[in-house]
């Protein structure tokens, strides 16, 4: 069968010819096979044997340059392979095991592609007696209907996943050849434990096989077959294009993962049977429910996808962004409701009863986390347009347990909402989380969710991952002291499952966005001289549109305040009381601001309107700048553009991030020939014109705009880099901004 001349020139190789992974022989030259055969030779990385029962497909390989030599297996050929790749369909690998057994060295790599696990080990089991160190099953999760030889494809394996199911006694230095073999061919390499492969492939592809097969069966045999595949759409097509696969294939798999294909299969049939009632009973809602979470997991899995196919990280491109000095800005603009306002409107709204209407709701980004998260638990969401959403409340208590962990992926804002909401649930739930979120203490967070009476269990002391276990609900009440600020929501919704009226107590009475949103969803919330009550009552679907940004509110006021002749107004502000108190300090050093009255719930809502004025020095009590704590570097930008010196007392004892943030700005300032002066945690910057140049955000949005603010009327070009967080925060800045005749211009 072998052409004995070949093998031997072949084997006669010096060091030097020999490539990186040597000897590879494929067994079973088919389209898996054949794939990863060409994709190693192509690259140059090895020389390629091969063995099929089907002499053909060797030719055919060796003819269209898939593999070097055709093998068989016998001491020569065996006992000089670096690895051996078993690629027949998996019922098959036992009666080549058993060929091999003979002949196999124990440096030899021997690993496999099949498409179940636990089979292919027992195959091996039963050969050898034990799984040798060198036998190390692997599984790419790349394919397709085709089969032979003739369908190989080099490219098959780009970023897609490929499994290994190392056990605990595998070779080390093979189990790294192993995933070297498998990077080289352009996969992503995932271990994972056999059983677990074994029942996730029978869910997410051995099923649907199964049903492909099934349904096409099923109607190709039926009455009115020949109209039925002649008059199919697409639907149709796309559904079924999985049942030509090979039958000897999938014959092998489903005998091969009997009990977890048959596990997902029941769980399956009983989803079918629920969504046949529905059918029988007429039973509108219950199809919705169904349509729209299904819908809502596949776009959001899709995008994860797309994430993958793009690179394993995303792609992070540096983005500057830069302003010429301007002379004024002018208009009327409405903003987009704020992302964390957002983040808490689908919140209350999935736990309200009955339907909420939520519009201007920013849909970018980490907003669709949390939705997800509550799509996972049973909520139906409509997304009715780009930015108004339609909830289907299931109330306080009534989401349903989720079928895989909560994953907040790195949104510290859903964590924040969730984990408190979650704890007030009658199931237990994990919550994962992704890359900054993990290794980092959430002790006050986790603590505040212990109060709630349930177990939080975590492996690393208060780091994600948690394990959230229901527990007797006690009493809430929360204290929160100073620079426990963002807890302020999920103290909140806490206080919510409290058996009897939870207790919030703040720094100031003053009222803020999660106070006003509740109101607005029926909660009773009373404020008192240290804080607030809140009383138990089942919160109200209601319709609510969402208010813009406040920061960039401020921003676009400082802005008009700065530039002779501006006339700016923003017709959907919605101020809480720091903002209110924020514009009303701007006011008080010469601003030229109108502020609209205070609303039904607390927020001082409506048209806000800033025009022109010179600004004049001012001095800032600790107190203050720990109030404006958040404003601070607009403050700042004021003070750079005042008659005269400014003072912002009380900086270095700020929670560590402010005073980080205004030390950035005063090196900007610096920078743009601003004088200031930092001594003993106060603040002292004297008034000027601002030169322009090049500073740096560090990626923080809020001084991103800052620096912004301060090449308004400099005199130079002003381009601020790092600017990717700003953009995703405020991806509307450029047309805003436009649109007022201040051109902020972004560059990649
Ligand atoms: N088709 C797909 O999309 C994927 C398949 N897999 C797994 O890869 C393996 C191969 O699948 P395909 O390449 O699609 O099938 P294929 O039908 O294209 O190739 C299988 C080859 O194995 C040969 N063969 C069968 N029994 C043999 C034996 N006893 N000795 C030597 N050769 C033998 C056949 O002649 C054929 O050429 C299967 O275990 C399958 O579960 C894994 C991932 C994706
Ligand atoms: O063709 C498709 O879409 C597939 O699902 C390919 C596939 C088939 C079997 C596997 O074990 C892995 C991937």
């Amino acid at each position: 069968m072998t052409g004995e001349s070949d093998f031997q020139a072949s084997v006669n190789m010096t060091s030097q010819e020999k490539k990186k992974f040597g000897n590879v022989m494929i067994i079973g030259l088919g389209m898996i096979g054949g794939s990863f055969a060409k994709a190693l030779k192509e690259r140059g990385l090895a020389t390629l044997y091969a063995v099929d029962r089907r002499e053909g497909e060797l030719a055919l390989g060796v003819s269209t340059g898939v593999i070097d030599y055709p093998a068989e297996i016998s001491a020569e050929f065996v006992s000089k392979m670096d690895v051996i790749v078993l690629a027949t369909p998996v019922r098959a690998m036992e009666s080549v095991l058993t060929d091999l057994k003979p002949f196999i060295s124990e440096r030899t790599l021997v690993t496999d592609v099949g498409s179940t696990k636990g089979s292919v080990i027992e195959a091996v089991r039963r050969v050898f007696g034990h799984v040798p160190a060198n036998f190390i099953p692997g599984h790419p999760i790349a394919g397709a209907e085709k089969s032979g030889v003739l369908a190989s494809n080099p490219l098959l394996f780009e970023k897609h996943m490929a499994i290994v199911t190392p056990l605990a006694d595998s070779n080390p230095v093979l189990l790294d050849r192993l995933h070297r073999l498998w990077r080289a061919v352009g996969a992503d390499v995932v271990s994972m434990d056999v059983d677990h492969h074994d029942h996730v492939l029978a869910s997410s592809s051995h099923l649907p096989h199964l049903l492909a097969y099934t349904l096409v069966d099923a109607l190709a045999n039926g009455e009115r077959s020949q109209d039925i595949f002649k008059f199919a759409a697409g639907g149709f097509r796309d559904f079924t294009r999985i049942a030509s696969s090979d039958p000897v294939m999938w014959r092998d798999v489903f005998m091969a993962n009997k009990e977890a294909t048959l596990a997902t299969l029941d769980h399956f049939t009983d989803r079918l049977a629920d969504m046949r009632a529905a059918i029988e009973q007429g039973d509108g809602a219950s199809m919705f429910g169904v349509f729209t979470r299904a819908k809502s997991a596949r776009d959001h899995f899709l995008r994860l996808l797309e994430q993958r196919t793009i690179g394993s990280t995303k792609e992070v491109r540096p983005v500057s962004v830069s302003v010429l000095p301007a002379s004024a800005i002018k208009g009327d603009i409405s903003l987009l409701g704020d992302k964390s306002l957002s983040h808490k409107a689908i919140t209350i709204a999935a736990l309200s009863e009955g339907v909420s209407e939520i519009k201007n709701v920013d849909l970018t980004g980490d907003v669709r986390i949390t939705m997800q998260a509550f799509r996972d638990m049973g909520v139906v969401i409509e997304e009715a347009s780009a930015d108004h959403l339609r909830v289907h409340g299931v109330g306080l208590r009534g989401l349903k347990a989720p079928i895989a962990p909560i994953n907040v992926h790195q949104s510290r804002e859903s964590l924040y909402l969730l984990l408190p909401v979650l704890a007030g649930q009658s199931f237990s739930v994990s919550v994962v989380a992704e890359e900054k979120l993990l290794n980092q203490s959430m002790g006050d967070l986790f603590s505040l969710v212990r109060k709630m009476g349930g177990g939080v269990v975590s492996e690393m002391a208060d780091c994600l991952p948690v394990d959230l276990l229901p527990g007797e609900p006690s009493n809430v009440s929360v204290d929160l002291k100073i620079g426990s600020e963002r807890l302020r929501m999920s103290a909140f919704l806490a206080a919510l499952y409290s058996p009897v009226e939870g207790s919030v107590m703040t720094l100031s009475t003053g009222l803020s966005h999660c106070e006003v949103l509740l109101r607005h969803f029926g909660v009773t919330i009373l404020g008192h001289a240290d804080g607030f009550s809140v009383v138990p009552a089942p919160l109200v679907g209601t319709d609510i549109v969402l208010s813009g940004d406040e920061y960039e509110a401020a921003w676009l006021v400082l802005l008009a305040s700065l530039l002779p002749g501006s006339e700016l107004l923003i017709e959907n502000a919605g101020l809480d009381s720091v903002s209110f108190a924020f514009l009303s300090f701007l006011k008080s050093i010469g601003a030229d601001i109108s502020i609209p009255e205070q609303g039904e719930f607390g927020l001082y809502e409506g048209r806000l309107q800033a025009g022109f004025a010179e600004l004049n020095s001012f001095s800032l009590l600790p107190e203050q700048s720990y109030q404006f704590r958040n404003e601070l570097p607009l403050l700042c930008v004021a003070a750079a553009y005042a008659k005269g010196e400014s003072c912002i007392q009380g900086v270095g004892s700020l929670p560590y991030y402010c005073e980080d943030r205004v030390l950035a700005l005063v090196d900007a300032l610096e920078h743009m020939k601003i004088v200031c002066t930092y001594e003993n945690g106060d603040l002292f910057i004297a008034g000027g014109l601002p030169l322009g140049g090049e500073l740096d955000c560090a990626g923080d949005d809020k001084l991103a705009l800052a620096m912004l603010a301060l090449g308004a009327r400099s005199q130079l070009l002003t381009k601020v880099n790092d600017c990717q967080k700003l953009l995703e925060e405020f991806n509307e800045l450029e047309s805003v901004t436009m649109q007022l005749g201040f051109h902020c211009s972004v560059a990649q």
